[in-house]
């Protein structure tokens, strides 16, 4: 099958390179030349403008858009404006679900399909498959189903669940066709939410293994500061590599994102590359807010998110105006943090 690729970075390279292995024929345009050059070199035509682009693709076309999710929109209209009734338009990329279901309402008066595609694997995703998520119309799934086989990781991937029998379904492959237009959108904001639930618990569980030989270090204190209650019981010098890479094996919370922590941690203990300054883009939001509407406890992925924007320092002020108050009401001066 053919399909053109609009956006050659991180995941719209993987994408390709995955699809061309499994035998598919791919067009890609990105306005940064050195992008599609790369691809260029492995074989895949590479074009220069997105009329360019439509002109290369074969009817009905398919053209996955894999994005800044800041840009969908306008890359979206200008190629709904050269594309035919029958055509279809994929967004991989992580878009508002809500753009989603605005977008396929635009797309089919014009008769050109919309399926949004949540897709999970990050920068290994060309090597161990893609998981997607599928929004859209059944017929417009239906007609993109190789593609999604050669993405998705497989039936190997993981051992078969058990109770399930006969021909493996297509989730079973590691695709899933989630519902209408913006449900696979939604499905993978809320995988992303839960995505920063288990990477802040990992994270807080290696910060208090990390801390636990505090009661060996000689710690003044005053009347300001308290005494480290149970200094004896915290005595311990942990090697987080080892216990991640024992974690790895057999332990209730392995997982992929325990094997490239435990991957990080071995190559670098102290983890001194980072700031640890944490980004998000915007699937944490989303997800609270789809909490809020529906009036669902979410205090994992709410506090996970929040930390992150404590990590970037956005609580200074109000640390500062906890301290302000203290001094008010007590008189009590800010000290330096001990421990
Ligand atoms: N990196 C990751 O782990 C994952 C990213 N995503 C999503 O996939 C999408 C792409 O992410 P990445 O590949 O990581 O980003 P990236 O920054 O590596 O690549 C984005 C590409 O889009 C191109 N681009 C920008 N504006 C364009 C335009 N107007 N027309 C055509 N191409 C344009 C850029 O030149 C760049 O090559 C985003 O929506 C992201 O949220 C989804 C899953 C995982
Ligand atoms: O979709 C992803 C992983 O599943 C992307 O890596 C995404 O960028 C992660 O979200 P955030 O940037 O908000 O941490």
């Amino acid at each position: 099958m053919q399909l053109g690729m609009v956006g050659a970075g991180r995941m719209g390279a993987g994408l390709v390179r995955r699809l061309t292995q499994a035998g598919h024929s791919c067009v890609v345009y990105d306005p940064n030349s050195a992008a599609v050059d790369r691809l260029r070199a492995d074989g895949v035509a590479g074009v220069a403008s997105l009329p360019e682009f439509v002109g290369a693709l074969e009817k009905p076309r398919i053209a996955w858009v894999m994005v800044p999710a800041a840009v969908v929109g306008s890359v979206v209209a200008e190629l709904a404006s050269l594309l035919e009734p029958g055509d279809v338009v994929v967004d991989g990329g992580n878009s508002f679900y809500r753009d989603a279901v605005v977008r396929a309402g635009e797309l089919a008066a014009r008769g050109i399909e919309y399926v949004d595609v949540g897709t999970s694997g990050g920068v290994h995703g060309a090597e161990r498959g893609f998981c997607l998520m599928v929004g859209g119309t059944k017929n417009a799934v239906l007609q993109l189903e190789p593609v999604f086989r050669a993405l998705a990781p497989g039936v190997d991937a993981a051992g078969r669940t058990f109770g399930r029998r006969g021909r493996p379904a297509p989730e079973e492959h590691g695709y899933v066709h989630c519902g209408g237009p913006g449900a696979g959108h939604f499905v993978k904001m809320v995988h992303n939410g839960i995505e920063y639930g288990q990477m802040a618990a990992l994270a807080e569980g290696m910060a208090i293994l990390r801390n636990a030989g505090i009661g060996a270090k000689s710690r003044s204190c005053d009347a300001e500061t308290a005494p480290l209650p149970n200094a004896a019981f915290y005595r311990y010098d942990f090697d987080i590599a080892a216990i991640l890479e024992a974690w790895r094996r057999g332990s209730v919370v392995s997982s992929w994102l325990t094997d490239l922590t435990a991957a990080a941690v071995h190559a670098d203990p102290d983890l001194a590359a980072f700031s640890g300054h944490v980004a998000d883009s915007g699937e944490g939001r989303w997800t609270l807010q789809a909490a809020i509407d529906e009036g669902v406890p979410a205090h994992v992925l709410a506090a996970a998110l929040l930390e992150r924007f404590s990590s970037r320092g956005e609580g200074e002020y109000a640390n500062k105006a906890l301290s302000a108050m203290r001094k008010a009401f007590g008189g009590h001066l800010e000290q330096e943090v001990l421990v």
